[in-house]
């Protein structure tokens, strides 16, 4: 059976944010996971994964200056102290969230660079949080992201995700798969889905274009899904996108493939 994981980060933003947990959990999901949660304390946190029994699935790492457009400090040459520091961060919210996934967003060319230019650096820092990682039983995740959405982003392509985990080869370097990017990049996604089946650890699911319910857009997720059932995919699937108008009844598409089992009352939150 597929596993949901609600990005409450997204889902459920109708409730400030602690308050997402409890909401997620009584929609039916067993995880959650969230972009940036920094600004937030890691023990509130906790408590409330502990709480409502819920997995936090996966935290991006910090990503440097947000505001000015960073997304990863990995391609940087000269912030090596930021990188660690970053790492630092976090393992301390990883550590107390009990999260055994990272998602290490890679970074932007530097003006006028190429992937090519980049890659020494890139491969040395991804090499560099894997080791720091491992000690820990963390996972780390390099997700491919789009140009569409980030121009200067610096890994775009499946391909060069794997070229890195594979070249690298540390055991806790793995592939998260988000189809909203991947489609927007290089479409091919069922074939894609195919052949790299067994480097996915973590999937990503949001409609193109628009990056709402799964339900709308060019993207088959009917078809996508079976194909990852059929294949006996046992990752979390990431609910990575933005209600088109309320969290529950944009789930209903969850509920009647009975991937979500509601646990409670829905009438307290009128989302
Ligand atoms: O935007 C995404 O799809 C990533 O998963 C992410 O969280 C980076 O912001
Ligand atoms: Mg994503």
């Amino acid at each position: 059976m597929l596993k949901l994981s609600a990005n409450i980060s997204l889902l459920f933003a109708e409730l400030p944010f602690l308050q997402r947990f409890e909401a997620a959990a009584r929609a039916g999901f067993a995880a959650v996971e969230a972009m940036y949660p920094y600004d937030q304390d890691p023990a509130q946190m906790a408590e409330q994964l502990e709480a409502h029994d819920l997995e936090m699935s996966v935290i991006n790492l910090p990503p440097g200056d947000y505001s000015a457009g960073e997304r990863g400090l990995a391609t940087l040459p000269g912030r090596s102290a930021d990188f660690d520091r970053a790492l630092e961060t976090g393992l301390a919210y990883a550590s107390q969230l009990r999260c055994r996934r990272v998602h290490l967003l890679t970074g932007n060319l530097g003006r006028g660079m190429t992937f090519e230019e980049v890659h020494p650096t890139l491969r040395r820092n991804i090499a560099r949080a894997a080791d720091y990682y491992a000690g820990h039983g963390i996972l780390v995740l390099l997700e491919p992201l789009t140009r569409e959405m980030l121009p200067h982003y610096s890994l775009t392509r499946v391909e060069q995700a794997l070229e890195l985990i594979h070249d690298i080869g540390a055991p806790n370097l793995r592939l998260q798969l988000d189809l909203y990017h991947t489609q927007q990049e290089q479409g091919n996604l069922a074939a894609l889905i195919e052949r790299h089946f067994d480097d996915i650890d973590y999937i990503q699911i949001a409609g193109v274009p628009g990056r709402h319910e799964p339900t709308v857009g060019e993207i088959n997720y009917g078809y996508l899904l079976d194909l990852l059932q059929a294949r006996g995919f046992a990752g979390w699937i990431g609910c990575e996108y933005v209600p088109a108008a309320g969290t529950l009844d944009g789930l209903a598409w969850a509920r009647e493939r009975k991937l979500l089992q509601p646990r409670g009352d829905r009438g307290k939150y009128h989302i």
